[in-house]
This record gives C-alpha cells, structure tokens and sequence, in this order.
C-alpha cells in the first residue's frame, strides 16, 4: 500500500483520475466501503499495477519434483528453482514500457497477461497465495480512503522511489507524506 501512495504522489493525473472515479461512485458523504471495489475498475488498476511494479514476494522458490527439461536445459529431481516475479513483471516482451506507472494497462487484456503467466504477483498453481481475495479486498478500500479523504504533501518535487536491495524489494527511502484532510465523510454536519 506504500508503494501505491507513492505512485500516486509521483503521478498526480493517475491520483487525480482515481479521485474523480470515487467522487462519481461513493461520493463524500460516506466512506469507501469494500463493496464499492467492484465498482472501483481505475482503483483496482492502481493497485494491479502497483503489485506489479512492486511485487511483496519478488521471487519464489520450487523444488523440481523429477527431472524435467526446460528450454533444453536438463533440470534434475530435488533441484530448487527460483522464480523471478519482478523480473517477469517487467518484461519488455509482455509489457510495453514495463517500468512505467501506468494502471491504465489493466483497464484491458487483463486475462490473457494471466494466462501468459506474465503477471504473477500472488504466485501461480497450487501453492499460490490464499490471502488474494482478501488482499484485493483490502487493499483497494484503505488506498481508496486515503485517495477520497486525504491530498497528500511531500517535502520536494518528488518522492524517491528506488527500489532497495533487500530480498523483498522494499522502498530503499522511507516514504515521509503529511495528509491534508480534504473531506471528512463521518461530519454529519457538511
Ligand atoms: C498484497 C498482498 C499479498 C501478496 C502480494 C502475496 C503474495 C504471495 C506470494 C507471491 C506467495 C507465494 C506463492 C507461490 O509460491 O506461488 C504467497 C503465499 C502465501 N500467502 Fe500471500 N500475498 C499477499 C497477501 C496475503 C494475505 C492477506 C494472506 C493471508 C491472509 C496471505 C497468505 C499466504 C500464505 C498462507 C501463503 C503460502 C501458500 C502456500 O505455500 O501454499 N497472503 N503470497
């Protein structure tokens, strides 16, 4: 979800794009609620996008479970494989301008980039993430709150984004923003 904020911070059209859908569908006088999501389709793109660009588990591991060939390498029983997420997800050969920020891109087409096993960001097959119906849940309303609630303020122009070198691919900079309320949905009286 941090990486979401601060995607959003560093493209202010994309923030401002997502504003306008939740002022259309919820509105300000309530809360972004999880039922709202399916009627969310830029929300759920902004955060597609962001486990795209930023996968929590960037690379999986298997163990080959008998000798199996792969592109003509011999891959022999018990050896252990990883897989590269980030890496796959920013493949230039599925996806155009594979390190820009651009939710859009899942507006469409978004199933056969998942039949491609192009985007994974909850894994794939049997041993895939259980947690992605909650997540893809969750995440969009709390994004969806901040969005609607709040206009976010950084110290410079833009927010350093680099990614850091840890095995989970976290911000290499602390994301520091102050939120600004721009509408309070619980004040009855407005
Ligand atoms: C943005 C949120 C999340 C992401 C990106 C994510 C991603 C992943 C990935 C990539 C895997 C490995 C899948 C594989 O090996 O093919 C995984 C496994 C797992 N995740 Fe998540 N996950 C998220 C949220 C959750 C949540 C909310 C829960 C539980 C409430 C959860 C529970 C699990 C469990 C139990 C596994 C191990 C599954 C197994 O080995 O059989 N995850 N997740």
């Amino acid at each position: 979800m941090q990486w979401a904020m601060g995607e959003l911070i560093n493209h202010p059209n994309v923030l401002k794009k997502l504003r306008h859908e939740i002022n259309e569908v919820v509105g300000s006088n309530r809360l972004v609620r999880e039922s709202d999501v399916q009627n969310l389709p830029y929300l759920r793109a902004v955060i597609c996008e962001t486990l795209r660009l930023h996968p929590s588990s960037p690379m999986i591991m298997r163990e080959c479970a008998e000798d199996c060939e792969i592109n003509g390498f011999l891959i022999k029983a018990k050896t252990r494989v990883l897989l590269n997420h980030y890496a796959i997800m920013r493949d230039p050969k599925s996806w155009e301008n594979p390190n820009e920020f651009f939710p859009e891109r899942f507006l469409e087409r978004l199933e056969e980039k998942n039949r491609n096993f192009g985007y994974i960001p909850f894994g794939m097959g049997r041993r895939a993430c259980p947690g992605v119906s909650l997540a893809m849940m969750v995440m969009p309303t709390v994004v969806g709150a901040l969005v609607q609630c709040f206009d976010w303020e950084i110290n410079e122009g833009k927010l350093d984004l680099t990614v850091g070198s840890g095995a989970g691919a976290e911000m290499a900079h602390a994301l520091v923003c102050y939120p600004v309320l721009r509408i309070n949905p619980f004040d009855s009286s407005g």
